[in-house]
């Protein structure tokens, strides 16, 4: 007789954009992606600005139960039911946040990017180590299959030996009057909120050379040495084009990650592919191409050295979707299923595994990827205010919102 799936109990620290996208993940039926030893609850909301605004949030995204709704983060992380809190405010408070998290012990899932620097994200593993708590950067790419059969093809020798990955991920947010898309308050802009490409997009571009040309190393893994450039968006200061070159040179390997808030990948309609891969994964023996977006790609091809036309591989991975929870519009009519719920599905293994962290993101992987991030910040001359960059742990600082 199967055993019954390992429930894990979540607590939601924020009520935004993505803490909606990602509730509602979790809340799907786990069979509907074929897993069937693991399951999530979500016990309990908190909204900085209110209870009435975790109510509603969990209104929204019909959570079952009697799940509570908390007016600060303090409450939510003190709540003795909750036993991971998935950290969903801007960039800019992860840091204070996820601490606050883990000096309750709690287990964190914390939103990408992980922090604002590298010296923060030593100091959350140093603490999650020391309380023994898990703790994972939620990076929600990694845990797609397409990633998982990416990397499985390139490790067993599949393209050859990879020398090379070029990777994009931009939005084309440029106005006739020179102004981006975004009010100069929005976290996308905003030096307060650590706003700019490299932060929030940036990160993606990285992933497909870190999971390509790093994690695929064996250990001991070389980091890489970083050339980058950044133009500023110059109404607010933050990076608008950044462009970085990874070099592994023991390994014989580039990365090329770019990112940009003017021009597009994907110029087009979403999906329709007409403006080609966005990651080119190069081999002796061949190149993977993956198609955009690339934190949500579905669609792949393989052309193997001196293929014909005809010859392309193409691989598609769809996101499973639960068709017992049509939503009201567009995608969300189908059922729900955005694709967050592997990496849950990965955070809840791993807790009930007793690890502390995950093997395909780990906090080594993740801190040398915020010391690229660092790197290129400090080549392309990028600092944000001291409130955020700072990795004093302060439960009073105001990004922990109200007691
Ligand atoms: N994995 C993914 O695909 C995505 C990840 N993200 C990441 O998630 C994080 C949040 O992004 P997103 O949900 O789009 O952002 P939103 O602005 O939609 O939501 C952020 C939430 O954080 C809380 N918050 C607390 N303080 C502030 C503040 N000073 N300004 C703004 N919000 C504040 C608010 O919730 P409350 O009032 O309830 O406290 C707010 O609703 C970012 O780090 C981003 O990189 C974003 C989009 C996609
Ligand atoms: O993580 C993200 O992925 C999707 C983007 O729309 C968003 O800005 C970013 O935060």
């Amino acid at each position: 007789m199967a055993s019954k799936p390992f429930a894990i109990r979540w607590g939601i620290l924020a009520t935004g954009g993505i803490a909606q996208t990602f509730t509602k993940d979790i809340l799907t039926n786990p069979t509907t992606r074929d897993v069937h030893d693991v399951q999530h609850i979500v016990v309990a909301a908190a909204s900085s600005s209110s209870a009435a605004r975790a109510s509603e949030f969990l209104k929204d995204v019909q959570a079952p139960g009697t799940p509570k709704a908390y007016g600060s983060y303090k409450e939510l992380v003190n709540d003795p039911d909750v036993d991971i809190i998935y950290v969903a405010t801007p960039h800019s408070h992860h840091f204070q946040n996820a601490m606050l998290a883990l000096e309750a012990g709690k287990h964190v899932l914390c939103e990408k990017a992980l922090t604002v620097n590298a010296a923060q994200a030593r100091k959350l593993v140093e603490t999650a180590q020391a309380k023994n708590l898990f703790f994972m950067e939620a990076v929600w790419t990694r845990y797609f299959p397409l990633s998982i059969k990416i990397r499985e093809t390139i490790i067993s020798g599949g393209i050859g030996k990879v020398h090379r990955v070029f990777s994009d991920l931009s939005f084309g947010q440029s106005r006739e009057d020179g102004s981006l898309g975004w009010p100069d308050s929005h976290r996308m802009v905003n030096l307060d909120l650590a706003g700019g490409a490299l932060l929030d997009l940036g990160i993606y571009s990285l992933t497909w050379v870190f999971q390509t040309l790093y994690h695929c190393q064996p250990k001991p893994r070389e980091a890489p040495k970083v050339v980058a450039a950044i133009n500023k968006y110059p109404r607010t200061g933050a990076d608008e084009m950044t462009s970085i070159i990874l070099q592994f040179e023991k390994n014989q390997s580039m990365g090329i990650a770019t990112t940009n808030i003017r021009v597009s990948t994907q110029p087009e309609e979403a999906d329709s592919g007409i403006s080609g891969p966005a990651v080119r994964i190069q081999g002796t023996k061949g190149e993977i191409q993956v198609f955009g977006p690339i934190f949500r790609p579905t669609r792949y091809r393989v052309i193997k050295v001196g293929a014909k036309k005809d010859d392309v591989e193409e691989v598609e991975f769809p996101i499973p979707k639960d068709k017992e929870r049509p939503g009201r519009a567009g995608e969300e009519a189908q059922g729900w299923g955005h694709g967050m719920f592997w990496e849950a599905d990965e955070a809840a293994r791993c807790i009930r595994d007793g690890k502390l962290e995950s093997e395909t993101l780990s906090w080594e992987e993740s801190i040398v990827i915020m010391e690229t991030m660092d790197e290129t910040r400090q080549q392309g001359g990028l600092t944000y205010p001291e409130l955020i960059e700072t990795a004093e742990y302060d439960p009073k600082s105001p990004l922990n919102g109200k007691a």
